[in-house]
């Protein structure tokens, strides 16, 4: 376990009966590090993080916390308090008595209870709610309860499972400052489970992506959004258009080599091609916002392909195209640029891109 790291998974695998839910996971997230572990429906995040907490023990492996091995050490014992989706506050007990709910669990007396609550509910701006009962407060105040009452035994860890997914698309984006803010003010490490790209590429240092009970990459936001590791990552992000193709000449000290696809060709340079050989076959993505469009009588060298369709992306839209041969590419335009293309479904265009935009998934 390196200096700065606060909790290492050591092959961890946590089998429920003959089901597999978490299979080798093995990494460590460092001191004052905000991560967050995305992956679609059932890969097994919760299940990770409810390791962390001590609510699962893992079925192989070694789970460490600030030094101390921590496998079979119960979840009171282990100082990992969490935030869930349903926040799960005390319904019979005000917001102040919630607060100072696990204080009171640890024998603090009550002169001293009282003055850490006070600290954390002008922290989190709920002074003025103190006496009201949960019932009274709206959803975000509720996680401003949920976060004080986590916090007010100054963790070192906060555990978070989707603890904005209830709330709606204004408050969420308030939620993620007051999240993100808290977290760089305290120092504390929070890992944070959710299914929202939008959520984890916001505000994690590092991002896990998860899929099958396994780790498919960890990375920064933009390592994860630039360099995907393999299809699964790519296809995850949702914004890249995937290509296989086979490489057409061999390996030399060049520039780069062309790379043949159903339906065209494109150079890539050597540095994404890693030396492959001659005839290796490589899948390779470009962006939607890295692909350009021009007139199909332009002369513009690149990939027929009919609009299916367009959706609207704020200042921009994503422009759906299929090729002749029944390949689905995806385009992010301006409205200006698109009104100057007369695109519209049915349309004919020409999809092409520059080849530094080309980037090689490693991992397939
Ligand atoms: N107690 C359990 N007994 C049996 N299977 C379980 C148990 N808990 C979780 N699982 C299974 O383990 C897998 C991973 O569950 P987990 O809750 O970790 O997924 P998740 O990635 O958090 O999914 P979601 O985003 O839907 O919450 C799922 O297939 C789930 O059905």
């Amino acid at each position: 376990m390196t200096a700065q790291a606060i909790v290492k998974f050591d092959n961890v695998i946590k089998k429920f009966g003959e089901f597999t839910a978490v299979e080798k996971v093995d990494f460590e997230i460092g001191r004052g590090e905000f991560l967050a572990i995305m992956g679609s429906s059932g890969c097994g995040k919760t299940t990770t993080l409810r390791m962390l907490a001590g609510l699962e023990d893992p079925t192989h492996g070694n789970i460490y916390l600030d030094g101390e091995r921590v496998n079979g050490k119960a979840t009171w014992n282990r100082d990992t308090p969490m935030v869930w989706q349903s926040l799960a506050l005390f319904p019979f007990l005000t917001v102040r008595e919630n607060v100072e709910f696990s204080l009171k669990m640890r024998g603090v007396g009550r002169a001293e209870r009282a003055e850490r609550a006070d600290k954390w509910l002008e922290k989190m701006q709920i002074t003025e709610f103190a006496k009201r009962n949960i019932s009274q407060l709206s959803g975000g105040q509720r996680q401003r309860v949920a976060l004080a009452r986590a916090l007010v035994t100054e963790p070192k860890i906060l555990l978070l499972d989707e603890p904005l997914s209830a709330l709606d698309a204004h408050l969420k984006v308030r939620m993620q400052a007051v999240l993100s803010n808290l977290q760089k003010d305290l120092g504390i490490t929070f890992v944070y489970v959710t299914h929202s790209m939008s959520e984890a590429f916001s505000m994690a240092d590092r991002v896990v992506i998860m899929s099958r009970g396994r780790i498919e990459q960890i990375g920064t936001p933009v390592e994860i959004y630039r360099e995907p590791h393999n299809r699964f990552v790519a296809e995850f992000l949702g914004s890249a258009n995937i290509f296989d193709g086979v490489i057409e000449g061999a390996a030399s000290d060049g520039a780069g080599r062309r790379v043949n696809f159903e339906g065209g060709s494109t150079f890539i340079s050597e540095s994404e091609l890693n030396g492959r050989p001659q005839g290796d076959a490589v899948t390779f993505i470009v962006s939607a916002e890295n692909m350009h469009l021009s007139p199909a009588d332009s002369g513009q060298e690149g990939v027929l392909a009919t609009v299916v369709g367009e959706e609207f992306v704020g200042a921009t839209a994503m422009v759906f195209l299929e090729t002749e041969t029944g390949q689905e590419l995806k385009v992010q335009k301006s409205h200006d640029e698109l009104t100057k293309l007369d695109s519209h479904p049915g349309s004919k265009l020409v999809v092409h891109w520059a080849s530094e935009n080309c980037h090689v998934l490693p991992g397939e």
